[in-house]
């Protein structure tokens, strides 16, 4: 059996033209535009292109984007100040400080000080709180666009056993608190985890997001099992691999995602939903 593929560049095109449509009936009534802020702190290649397409997609659904590109010697404090300031700006809904921010800058402070109504990322306390008490408002956008996609498969979650590898702020804890609140069975393993290859050979719901290419291989996954590989690693030949051994995965399991195309894509147009949303809420339209 070779699996059949979730296809999160599609998914991520439909969502980007629902919001398209949202945005031009707000245009059309005289209505002011969501806007977008993005910070990205130095020069990290990969963060350079995540924001450029996050600036992009931003423009595409007719978002306003009012980004900032600081130097790496950038203070903390800069950073915080420029917070400060998009916290007070009346047209900015959303603001999100591209991570891994450089070693001198505490991301923690960071996250903490994005007001939480604009906090499109979904990463301060807040925000996690909420998600944790199963009233989520702005939740993590990885782990909340995988639960689109596994939407998208029509397969049910209720009831089902998922397994979470890596226990990450941004990926690992909010994913298992997502698939919790839809009622699955859920096992969360990490770097001290005994039989990893027996927990994930359990899985009718597999994510990986650790950051080891190819770490989980083919024969751990369980028959018709669906899985989502939340990993991108560029190798030294140039490729880009996730964190699960595609090939030999698919013969496996009844879905999988491919990298890249996959979880990716809709990280960024689960960006703009939050974006969208933290707008309707500011302009207490819902
Ligand atoms: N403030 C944040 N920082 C980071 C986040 C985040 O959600 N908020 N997540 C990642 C990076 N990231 C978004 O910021 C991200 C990574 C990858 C993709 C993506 O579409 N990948 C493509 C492949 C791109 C390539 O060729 O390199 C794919 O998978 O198809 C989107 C967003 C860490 N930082
Ligand atoms: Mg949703």
């Amino acid at each position: 059996m070779s699996a059949k593929i979730i296809d999160g560049k599609a998914v991520a095109a439909k969502v980007r033209g629902t919001i398209r449509k949202t945005v031009d009936q707000l245009v059309a009534q005289g209505k002011r535009r969501p806007g977008l802020a993005v910070v990205l702190v130095g020069e990290d290649p990969a963060s350079q292109v995540y924001v450029r397409n996050k600036k992009k997609a931003c423009l595409e659904v007719g978002f306003a984007d009012f980004s900032y590109e600081l130097p790496a010697d950038a203070s903390e404090k800069e950073v915080l100040a420029l917070i400060d300031q998009l916290n007070e700006h009346a047209e900015v809904d959303g603001i999100l400080v591209q991570l891994p921010v450089p070693d001198h800058i505490d991301p923690n402070k960071i996250i903490e000080r994005i007001h939480p109504s604009k906090d499109v990322d979904g990463f301060h306390p807040y925000n996690m709180g909420r998600l944790a008490t199963r009233n989520p408002q702005l939740a993590p956008c990885t782990p909340h666009g995988v639960m689109t996609l596994l939407a998208e498969t029509g397969e049910p979650i209720r009831g089902k056993n998922a397994v979470v590898v890596g226990a990450s702020n941004i990926v690992g804890v909010p994913m298992a608190l997502e698939l919790l609140n839809a009622r699955a069975t859920v096992t969360v393993c990490h770097s001290a985890t005994q039989d990893l290859p027996g927990k994930v050979g359990e899985a009718e719901i597999l994510v990986v997001g650790v950051g080891i290419p190819e770490m989980v291989k083919g024969e751990w996954i369980k028959p018709g099992a669906i899985v989502i590989d939340v990993g991108i690693n560029r190798l030294d030949d140039g490729r880009l691999v996730g964190d699960v051994e595609f090939e030999t995965a698919r013969e496996r399991a009844g879905w999988i995602t491919p990298v890249p195309g996959g979880v990716g894509p809709m990280t960024i147009a689960t960006l703009l939903e939050n974006t969208l949303t933290a707008y309707k809420l500011r302009e207490a339209m819902e």
